[in-house]
């Protein structure tokens, strides 16, 4: 069978192939190039953790992968070039959450979430009890049931975060791209969304690479992980143990480090 035919099969597709295949990615802005010939492969269902300085090319990242900055080399997901593929989004490739997020008018939290289930969502028709079912779960899980009914612009910037985050849940997407997704939460919440994202990898097979500065909670999570440093000079994908969290943070915390960048 043809990669071709392949790629027409979903669930063949989702056997078959690597989570996500970067292979010489070179990306970056007039003048200035912040991913050099960069090579990685997420064989199976897994949590990646994307570390570096500030301006080091994390959400640069992200934008090459969602299409929003033009690229060299390849990046594949579920085994297809994203070059070829018009709409990720759409196609359940891909999930993204930037790291601010506006909504400019007044809406239900509850109705926001359940919008995670557009795919299934039919022509002109509205979202069914199962996906409104769905959406209270999703809240549920990341500790916001109790703000459902509120209006979601009059939430606070953590709150709206944890809303975010139930909407993609909801998404069933191969890779799922979380920039900061910690950034505005307390301690609390913090480490119940390190742990809900393992939840995800491991209950439901996605896959996730997540941008954050905070290694303190990396060092805490199970093993089966990895970690890409974008501040190293070849950044390669590392297993994701205490002892590389604490090694790459150190190497941060380095003069040699931020002289290199
Ligand atoms: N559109 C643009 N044109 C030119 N330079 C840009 C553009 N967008 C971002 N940059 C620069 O590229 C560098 C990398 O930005 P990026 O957002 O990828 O950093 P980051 O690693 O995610 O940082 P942080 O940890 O602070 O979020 C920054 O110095 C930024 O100023």
């Amino acid at each position: 069978m043809s990669d071709f035919e392949l790629a027409d099969n979903h669930s063949l597709r989702s056997i078959q192939h690597s989570t996500i295949d970067i292979s010489g990615l070179v990306a970056g802005y007039e003048q200035r190039v912040l991913l050099r010939n960069l090579f990685f492969v997420v064989p199976e269902p897994a949590f990646v953790a994307i570390i570096g300085h500030n301006g080091c090319g994390k959400t640069t990242l992200f934008r090459a992968l969602t299409g929003r900055i033009p690229y060299q080399g390849t990046i594949r997901v579920g085994g297809r070039d994203l070059r070829t593929v018009a709409r990720p989004a759409a196609e359940g490739l891909l999930a993204y959450l930037p790291q601010r997020t506006t909504v400019g008018f007044p809406i239900a939290v509850r109705e926001l979430v359940v919008m995670g289930r557009y795919r299934h969502h039919r022509f002109l028709g509205g979202y069914s009890a199962t996906d409104y079912t769905l959406a209270d779960s999703a809240l549920q899980q990341v500790g916001a049931a109790h703000l459902a009914t509120q209006d979601f612009t009059l939430l606070s910037g953590g709150e709206q975060q944890l809303v975010w985050l139930a909407q993609l849940s909801l998404q069933e997407a191969t890779l799922y791209l979380l920039d900061e997704p910690t950034q505005q939460l307390d301690v609390y919440y913090r480490r119940r969304v390190f742990a809900l994202q393992q939840q995800w990898v491991a209950e439901q097979g996605k896959t996730i690479l997540c941008i954050t500065h905070d290694l303190d909670n990396l060092t805490a999570l199970p093993p089966g992980g990895h970690l890409l440093n974008l501040s190293r000079p070849t950044p390669t994908l590392l297993p994701l143990t205490p002892e590389v969290v604490l090694a790459e943070k150190a190497y941060l915390e380095s003069e040699e480090s931020f002289v290199k960048r």
